[in-house]
């Protein structure tokens, strides 16, 4: 499979109409590819609070309308990295989209994980319940989102629904950026899974973003990592490897079930 991350520098001097047109022309641009995955929240930066409710479309928005279009013109499976959506609810959930080659709304995966503590996404938006997996012709699969990547149990759910290879759009800060490569790289190997996580470039609302979009193997090698900037990191690779690393160092197999989880502490 060949894969392209697009890298996007997400920054208040470009106006999010501007930012949808020139991503849209970078996906027909990635013609060729098998799949090609966007980040998290990059009509308004992930960070940007106080840009959620004013830019927040309906999942069926002019984002997925220009992405619908631009999967199918460049005849690829297209991870749209998620926008604000405006539930019919009235809610805002932090919401990702998966579009077919022929431009259909293939999955929407609402972030399970909020990122803020007692504030900005925590606060401003809706906590998604639901575990998305969809299965490809050459691979089934996973989707989580940025801060998702610090819960280990969402993504071995994940693997129990079948995933090997686990999509994750993310706005990860500069401040954080060993913790994101690291976390990447342990999702990998504790599921035996290939990780493919597409961060943003640039700074907005003053936080400097990590970029360094990464490609990891099911064994936990990195087969390609971006830089700091805007980039399109493109690699190859072989979805079956997820399964023979499975036969081969059959951890998944030792692991303990019904193990009680526990207590939050009060
Ligand atoms: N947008 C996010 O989820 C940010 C996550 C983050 O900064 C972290 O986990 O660290």
């Amino acid at each position: 499979m060949r894969a392209s991350l697009l890298q996007i520098d997400v920054n208040e001097g470009e106006s999010v109409e501007s930012r949808r047109h020139r991503v849209t022309s970078l996906v027909r641009d990635q013609a060729g590819a098998d799949l090609v995955v966007l980040p998290e929240l990059w009509t308004t930066g992930a960070f940007a609070y106080q840009s959620f409710a004013d830019e927040a479309e309906p999942l069926e928005g002019p984002t997925h309308d220009t992405m619908a279009k631009a999967a199918s013109d460049a005849g690829v499976w297209l991870h749209a990295g998620s926008i604000p959506e405006r539930g019919t609810d009235g809610s805002l959930y932090n919401t990702s989209l998966l579009f077919s080659p022929s431009g259909d709304l293939t999955a929407a995966y609402r972030k399970i994980h909020r990122f803020g503590f007692d504030k900005g996404e925590a606060v401003l938006m809706g906590a998604g319940q639901d575990l998305v997996t969809v299965r490809l012709p050459e691979t089934t699969l996973g989707l989580a989102t940025c801060y998702d990547l610090r819960f280990p149990e969402l993504f071995r759910g994940l693997v129990d629904s079948g995933a090997e290879t686990l999509l994750v759009p993310a706005g990860w800060p500069e401040r954080r950026r060993s913790h994101w490569t690291l976390l990447a790289q342990a999702r990998a190997v504790e599921n035996q899974a290939f990780v493919l996580a597409c961060g943003t470039a640039g700074t907005h609302a003053g936080v400097p973003q990590a970029g360094h979009s990464i490609v990891v193997d099911p064994w936990g090698e990195v087969l390609a990592q971006a830089g700091a900037g805007e980039e399109v990191l493109t690699v190859e690779f072989d979805p079956a490897k997820a399964a023979t690393t499975r036969e081969q160092f059959p951890a998944l197999k030792d692991r303990v079930l019904g193990l009680d989880p526990p207590r939050r502490p009060e």
